[in-house]
């Protein structure tokens, strides 16, 4: 039904229940779907010429506008409380406040650093970062059946918009809630605005106030899309929850971490840097009978 799900990157821990959700998402088609995606790492590659490509946080901390000690400090922060971040034998109690804290700290590192509005565009353009191959499909696909996608990231909102911008998807039905920025009335940036989102907080408690709770309350069938154990509670708290399938992208430090996702993802995509499974299973779904 969906061929690309033969694909040697997928794993699939019970293959009869996905089968079973996909096809009821078929059947119940596009008006009761949404998409809700994560971004770094999820609609962004993971991997770009033998090198890591870029989270919308490294493009700003490796950009030219950073002063090298800035660019210093940044890396080092990375360096320390990423592998916290991906740990697969630390609880969500001992991660959480350490994600506050490395938020929290680059953040200061960057207001330090008088980064001007009118700046991003052009930093955004001389970044290493790529979507994943296939986005132009995902992206029409969803905007041409009218299917909302919501992109929850814990990313820098405005470097993510721009992202999507240059690479001209940002249609209508793309909603995103992120960590912006605030700039003084000389467009230089002065503080991150509240709420912080970090990866282990994508939850309804950072979603209550926006205007987009509302509209993810209408549709009832999820496609979930995360590369993060984070990403697996983008979806909680929207009410009447009807079918929802989840798909996890496993990019770094695969072995270790397989058991985990195949417990809480349904597909699980291994070293995979194209939508190609998320593009078919849309394709059957939103292709009419
Ligand atoms: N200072 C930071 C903080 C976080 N990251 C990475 O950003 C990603 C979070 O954004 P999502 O769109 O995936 O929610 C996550 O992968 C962190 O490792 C960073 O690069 N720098
Ligand atoms: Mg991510």
């Amino acid at each position: 039904m969906v061929p690309e799900l033969e694909k040697a990157t997928v794993r699939i821990r019970q293959p009869e229940r996905v089968r079973g959700i996909i096809r009821t998402l078929r059947e119940q088609g596009g008006a009761k779907l949404q998409v809700i995606s994560d971004f770094d790492m999820t609609l962004s590659r993971f991997g770009c010429n033998g090198r890591r490509c870029p989270t919308s946080h490294n493009i700003l901390d490796t950009s030219r506008v950073v002063s090298e000690d800035g660019r210093k400090k940044l890396k080092d922060l990375l360096h320390y409380y990423y592998p916290i971040e991906i740990d697969p034998n630390r609880t969500l109690e001992e991660k959480c406040p350490l994600m506050v804290e490395w938020w929290t700290r680059a953040h200061e590192l960057l207001v330090q650093q008088k980064i001007r509005k009118d700046d991003i565009a052009q930093i955004v353009r001389e970044s290493e970062v790529m979507l994943r191959d296939g986005f132009k499909e995902f992206f029409d696909q969803l905007h041409k059946n009218s299917v909302p996608l919501f992109i929850f990231s814990a990313g820098v909102g405005d470097v993510l918009e721009e992202i999507i911008r240059q690479a001209s998807v940002f249609y209508s039905n793309v909603n995103v809630v992120s960590n912006y920025m605030d700039f003084d009335d000389d467009g230089v940036l002065t503080h991150f605005k509240a709420p912080l989102i970090h990866t282990y907080n994508k939850n309804n408690s950072v979603l209550q106030g926006t205007d987009y709770f509302q509209q993810l309350s209408t549709r009832t069938n999820i496609i979930l899309l995360g590369d993060s154990m984070g990403d697996l509670t983008m979806a909680d708290g929207i009410p009447s929850v009807e079918n929802i399938l989840k798909i996890g992208f496993l990019n770094d430090k695969v072995e270790e971490r397989r058991g985990k996702y195949l417990e809480a993802y349904d597909i699980v995509l291994e070293s995979d840097e194209t939508l190609d499974v998320v593009n078919g299973i849309l394709r059957y779904i939103l292709t009419e009978t």
